[in-house]
């Protein structure tokens, strides 16, 4: 069995390192990249084949297509001619539809269309999966599998997969943005930066194994900080101020709606 992933940029190299981390081997795995000099780059630091995309997709069982959305069309046209009659191909790019690469590809390809994050870096991604019409359980289960390589997995309808975009799938980027407000906070208040970078790592991190392993709802853990007349309500009263939970809810539904725009190739 031999996996291609077309597009080694930020996500698809994500994926191959995963991959290799959970045991496959590298004989197994297969790249292609635009800039040879990329391609170089990949091949020292993870000793896989890089070929270009119709040779990628003839070697392979399992095409995965890591391209930017704007780069789908060409990439389907360099491999309908070459997959293999029972190729599975997995697309990992925003707001692309089963539809969309269905129509692109031969008549019957099974597709699997999935939202991953970046933090299947660290093996704790993020990624949903849903099927495209020619798709059985078999090719739905490989194309966890290759998720679960570096994460967890879930099974959603596609109707789903823009609002997943907007909110695990980009999300990783508002949490960073959040980060970097509270490290220059700190800045602000005096601290050295080094200090309020480890002060704002851990407070997230502890957070965030709170969530997972308390099970408690986030309003019940916000609650538990919030001492009467204290300090975060103090705080908490400003960011209500300037709405910026009104700010997430509109933040999100512009992500989603940019997914949308996506899938009809919009620059
Ligand atoms: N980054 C993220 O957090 C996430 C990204 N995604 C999806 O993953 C996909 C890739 O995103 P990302 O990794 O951020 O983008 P990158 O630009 O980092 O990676 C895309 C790579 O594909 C290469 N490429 C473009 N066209 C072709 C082609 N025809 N054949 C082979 N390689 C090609 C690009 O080369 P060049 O540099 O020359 O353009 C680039 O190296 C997107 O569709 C995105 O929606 C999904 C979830 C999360
Ligand atoms: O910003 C983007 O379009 C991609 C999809 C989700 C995360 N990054």
């Amino acid at each position: 069995m031999t996996v291609a992933i077309l597009g080694a940029g930020v996500m698809g190299e994500t994926l191959l390192s995963g991959l290799l981390r959970s045991g496959r081997s590298k004989e197994s795995l297969v790249i292609s990249e635009r800039r040879p000099e990329r391609a170089a780059e990949l091949t020292e630091k993870y000793g896989v084949e890089v070929l270009d995309n119709a040779a990628a997709a003839a070697a392979a069982t399992t095409v995965v297509l890591v391209v930017k959305p704007q780069d789908m069309a060409t990439a389907l046209g360099e491999i309908r001619g070459s997959l293999q009659p029972d190729a599975l191909v997995v697309s990992l790019a925003a707001g692309i539809t089963t539809t969309t690469l269905e129509a692109g590809l031969p008549e019957g390809t099974p597709v699997v269309r999935v939202m991953p994050n970046t933090p299947a870096l660290v093996d704790e991604g993020m990624a949903a999966v849903s099927p495209g019409a020619h798709c059985d359980e078999a090719h739905l289960a490989e194309a966890e599998e290759l998720l679960r390589s570096c994460g967890r997995v879930l099974r959603l309808p596609e109707e789903y997969l823009d609002a997943v975009t907007a909110i695990s799938g980009s999300g990783p980027a508002y949490i960073f943005y959040v980060v970097e407000a509270m490290i220059e906070a700190g800045v602000l208040l005096g601290l050295p930066r080094a200090t309020s970078t480890e002060l704002v790592v851990q407070t997230l991190y502890g957070a965030a194994t709170m969530l997972r392993e308390t099970g408690e709802h986030p309003t019940v853990l916000r609650e538990q900080v919030s001492s009467p007349a204290g300090t975060t309500m103090a705080a908490l009263r400003q960011l209500d101020d300037h709405k910026v939970r009104a700010a997430f809810l509109t933040a999100m539904e512009a992500a989603r709606d940019r997914s949308r725009e996506l899938a009809t190739g919009q620059g």
